[in-house]
């Protein structure tokens, strides 16, 4: 199935939350707000069996922190036993030491774990929890979990520490995943640093380039290390190969990441077990790269 603009709709991605134990100073929290609001298990079943309907195979869990839901391997469970090929999940990594081992059992392919800094004072002062348990959550996650990727969100606080990442990501065997920082209020402005110049420095050094149709994000090989770019800001490439739709946690579902403004209501739909692909085709009708050319 394509939108209006000819893309693709190929996955979902749901916030089954939106607390979390951390503070990261750049959270764009999903670009939803919280609310009292909060779909069960059987609800993200419902709303992936639909979903595949309309082909649909990737999805992707985040929240706010997924692991902070005391039903998140239910989750999984239920959405992987739903056939869904691509099952990944986006956390902190601080409660992944105590939980990798029942998520990989009830069917997690592979899992995102941020990792703003590898100094533990910085860790603490800018994003707040304590570092050592995320590092022991990475650890766990590469023995069970292939692809792990690291995603290092760069800012003009940490990009000191480029190298360092590479070193740690080829040693634990996770790929990096470079993020530009989407500033999304006035004040993280300030804090944005064009990756553009560390990529350059990757392309220099890589054999290979491999260009994900996803988004047009480019995946650099190394040896022994594979690095990802994420460049959302202004890029009309990112958003003319955006392929997903968006679920937040109080069941809404969102056309956008950076829009607010064009969300469906189908928490009602939900409870009152409504066939849900008419919501669904309007979401696909709704969705409009947020960066486009003019
Ligand atoms: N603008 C925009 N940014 C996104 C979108 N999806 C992910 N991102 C950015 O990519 C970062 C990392 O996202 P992850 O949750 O690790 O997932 P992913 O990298 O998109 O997905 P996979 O590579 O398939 O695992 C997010 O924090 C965002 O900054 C999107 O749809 N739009
Ligand atoms: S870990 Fe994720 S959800 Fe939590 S504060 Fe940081 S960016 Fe936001
Ligand atoms: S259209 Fe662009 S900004 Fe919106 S979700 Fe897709 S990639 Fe992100």
């Amino acid at each position: 199935m394509k939108d209006r603009f000819g893309r693709d709709i190929k996955s979902l991605r749901i916030s089954v939350n939106c607390e979390c134990n951390l503070r990261c100073f750049y959270c764009h929290k999903e670009g939803h707000k919280s609310s009292e609001r909060y779909l069960t298990p059987e609800d993200f079943e419902k709303i992936v069996k639909t979903a595949m309907k309309f082909g649909i195979e990737k999805v992707k869990i985040s929240g706010g922190e997924p692991l902070l839901r005391e039903d998140i391997v239910e989750i999984v469970r239920r959405i992987k036993n739903l056939g869904i090929k691509d099952l990944s999940l986006t956390t902190n990594g601080t409660l992944l030491k105590d939980l990798a081992y029942e998520l990989k059992e009830a069917g997690l392919d592979r899992i995102n774990i941020s990792l703003f800094s590898l100094n533990k004072e910085r860790f603490g002062k800018f994003i707040g929890g304590n570092l050592d348990d995320v590092i022991e959550g990475i650890r766990i996650a590469t023995k069970l979990f292939y692809p792990v990727k690291i995603n290092y969100v760069v800012t003009t606080v940490n990009i000191d520490e480029f190298n360092e990442m590479l070193k740690f990501c080829k040693e634990v065997k996770a790929i990096l995943q470079v993020i530009e920082l989407i500033p999304t209020t006035e004040p993280l402005k300030k804090f944005y640093y064009s990756i553009n110049t560390l990529e350059e420095k990757i392309k220099e050094r890589a054999n290979k380039v491999f260009v994900r149709k996803f988004q047009n994000r480019k995946k650099y090989f190394l040896d022994g290390l594979e690095v990802e770019f994420v460049k959302p800001m202004d890029n009309t490439e990112f958003c003319a190969n955006c392929s997903r739709i968006r679920v937040t946690h109080d069941g809404h579902l969102k056309p956008c990441l950076l829009r607010d403004d064009n969300l469906i209501d189908i928490y009602n739909a939900l409870k009152k077990n409504e066939d849900l692909e008419k919501y669904f085709l309007e979401c696909i009708y709704r969705r409009e790269p947020y960066f486009r050319k003019k």
